[in-house]
């Protein structure tokens, strides 16, 4: 099938739509990052770097770092970010750009998030590092895909019982990291169920000014169990990760630097260091994954 002009987008010089990228400019091991002032933060460490690309939040590096060919990638904040930037990432790899077709042989990414978090375990601290195993959904964008073979329904369901939220907050949707990628980060870091929200205040049971319609959300949160796991902290952009990087094939795993602890009430005294310190252990581990034939 040939992608129609207004799905598959490209720009005058080719480029695909909202990135701004080229195939030949993106390398099979991604990482993603919110924040686009954190991308020259991580390839300050590379050895050579090749493309610099920048449109709105999707600021992209491509370079070399110990052997490995690295993009760098922000992502700016939230799921709805998530599904463009993991649909272009894909197109960029899958799609013929010339035939406008979906092509015969697959390409799956390594893509590792480093990202900002806060805990809702008191025994989590602040400038932790937590890699998370599974994610949880409030933010509903796996819904829009074909996506039940890939969610732990029962999970999904189980949760919903025990924070007994109401019908318009909608069924969080559930997904694994990918084992092997995870199998890398496991020794040193806190493991974890991440759970992603699609607001950094109230979804996330932050009050300034505004009343919370449900006010016991996080501590409900942190006292749930499943299979002897528990949730231990939240962000915005993981179960996307998750979610559209198993429906496209890819392997995703989500390293998450602890900067605010919610049951404590802490929030981290220079979260900039606690970020470089993952920045720098994570780029060597990122280094060490072996190719998969
Ligand atoms: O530090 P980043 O990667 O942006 O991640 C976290 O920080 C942002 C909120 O401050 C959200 O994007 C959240 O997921
Ligand atoms: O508490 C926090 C900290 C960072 N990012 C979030 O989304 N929440």
């Amino acid at each position: 099938m040939t992608l129609k002009p207004s799905e598959f987008i490209l720009n005058e010089d080719g480029s695909i739509y909202h990135l701004n990228l080229l195939p030949n400019q993106l390398a099979t091991t991604v990482i993603t990052v919110g924040d686009p002032d954190r991308v020259n933060n991580i390839t300050k460490h590379f050895d050579t770097i090749e493309h610099i690309v920048h449109k709105r939040e999707f600021h992209t590096q491509t370079g070399m770092y110990k052997g490995k060919r690295i993009s760098v990638i922000s992502t700016g904040i939230g799921t709805d970010n998530i599904d463009i930037v993991f649909n272009e990432l894909d197109a960029l790899v899958n799609i013929d750009f010339k035939t406008r077709k979906v092509k015969k042989n697959l390409t799956s990414l390594d893509i590792i998030r480093i990202g900002t978090s806060g805990s809702i375990q008191a025994d989590i601290p602040i400038d932790a590092f937590l890699v998370s195993e599974t994610a949880v959904g409030f933010d509903s964008l796996l819904h829009f895909y074909k996506s039940e073979e890939i969610q732990d329904i029962k999970f999904s369901k189980l949760l919903l019982e025990h924070l007994i939220l109401p019908r318009e907050n909608g069924l969080p949707y559930v997904v694994n990291a990918d084992v092997r990628l995870l199998s890398y980060f496991e020794k040193d870091y806190f493991k974890g169920i991440t759970v992603t929200n699609c607001g950094f205040y109230g979804p996330q049971g932050r009050v300034l000014r505004l009343p919370l319609s449900n006010p016991n959300l996080n501590d409900r949160m942190a006292h749930f169990n499943y299979k002897d796991r528990r949730i231990t902290n939240l962000e915005m952009e993981t179960a996307g990760i998750y979610g559209l990087s198993k429906l496209l094939g890819h392997r995703a795993l989500s390293l998450n630097a602890i900067v605010a602890n919610r049951a404590t009430g802490e929030f981290s005294k220079d979260p900039t260091a606690t970020v470089e310190r993952l920045i720098v252990d994570a780029l060597d581990r990122i280094a060490s994954i072996e190719a998969v034939i």
